[in-house]
């Protein structure tokens, strides 16, 4: 036995951060700033993203690894979301943007379900523990939103309403467990090609703002905990847009609806659809009707809602 101890581990932290879905969006006409004002509800899933920052030599820094089903199509340089979001808490906090990351992807990549913002997310409460930097949910918050308008709900989780660019934030109160399928894609759906479309489909409509709609319903569904009632009160705005430039994903909510589902629509701007269920066991039903249907690349079932960022080592 030689005389060394074992070197310490590399201090680090292991943030989880959720996938989310839609349960509403409502989308005003494009704005000068090339954002859509949105009126959206918010349910984090139990799809998560899980991001661990590592101490390294003092010069060496940023790097980046993923790993997870759809790990080669994520970008490994400074576009990264996770990336960009240690370069912010470095810049707001002063300190080196010294760190190893490495993203663990457990949300379908460019699907519509925010699986980059939940990348983003975790990293800022990553970074910001590892550097004992110290910051607030509020700075969090604020340097999330300026790294995308589905950051900050990743930060949250659970059941929230999303006003402005979907970014400003309301909690609302859910009880219960509801349970999800979802159909996804290999290829994905870029997040501005859909709202462009959207655009095109509404210009009869110019300055139209977001239907303030009547959300009561879905409200009431919440507090209660009922599922049936959720699954009347789903809609999203960007569906139609996301049908068009995907013909077939018409078909995907077709076989939801005969599986029986309570409420199916595309999750944000897709090309994910996403189908409410009676319960787990009817979920995998769902799941296995699209499998048996091929209409899916992958099929993934989940419950809602789900914890906001967490740190978990
Ligand atoms: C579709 C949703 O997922 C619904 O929650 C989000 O609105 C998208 O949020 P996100 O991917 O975090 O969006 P960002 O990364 O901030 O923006 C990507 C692009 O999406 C479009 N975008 C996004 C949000 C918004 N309220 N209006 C938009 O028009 C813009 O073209 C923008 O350049
Ligand atoms: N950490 C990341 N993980 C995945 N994609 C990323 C990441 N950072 C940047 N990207 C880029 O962003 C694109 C969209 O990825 P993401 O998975 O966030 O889409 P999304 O789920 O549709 O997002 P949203 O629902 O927020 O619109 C990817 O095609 C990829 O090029």
């Amino acid at each position: 036995m030689s005389g060394h101890l074992h070197a310490a581990p590399e201090p680090s932290a292991t943030v989880r951060t959720p996938g989310k879905v839609n349960l509403v969006l409502r989308s005003g006409a494009v704005r000068d700033d090339g954002y859509h004002p949105l009126s959206t509800v918010f349910q984090a899933v139990s799809l998560f993203e899980e991001v661990t920052a590592t101490h390294v030599a003092p010069g060496a820094g940023i790097s980046l690894t993923v790993s997870g089903p759809q790990a080669d199509v994520v970008p490994l340089d400074e576009t990264n979301l996770a990336w960009r979001a240690a370069l912010a808490v470095a810049d707001h906090t002063g300190m080196d943007a010294d760190v190893a990351l490495h993203i663990h992807k457990g949300v379908p990549v460019a699907g519509g379900m925010a699986g980059g913002s939940a990348d983003a997310a975790a990293a800022l409460v990553a970074c910001d523990a590892l550097w004992d930097a110290g910051l607030s949910r509020q700075e969090l918050t604020m340097l999330g939103a300026r790294l995308g308008a589905d950051v900050p709900f990743a930060l949250l989780g659970h059941t929230a309403v999303g006003t402005g660019r979907g970014d400003v934030l309301t909690p609302v109160l859910a009880r219960g467990e509801f349970h999800w399928a979802f159909a996804v894609q290999a290829e994905g759906l870029p997040t501005p090609s859909v709202f462009a479309r959207f655009d095109e489909l509404s210009a009869d409509d110019p300055a139209h703002s977001p239907d303030p709609g009547d959300d009561a319903g879905l409200m009431a569904a919440l507090r209660a905990g009922d599922p049936t009632a959720l699954g009347e009160a789903l809609h999203n705005d960007l569906q139609a847009a996301a049908v068009d430039l995907r013909p077939e994903l018409g078909r995907v909510m077709e076989v939801a609806r005969e599986a029986g589902t309570l409420g199916t629509l595309v999750s944000g701007s897709g090309p994910t659809v996403a189908a409410l269920a009676r319960t787990r066991r009817h979920a995998l039903a769902i799941a296995a009707a699209w499998t048996a249907a091929g209409v899916a690349d992958s099929v993934w079932t989940a419950t809602g809602p789900a914890p906001g960022a967490r740190l978990t080592g």
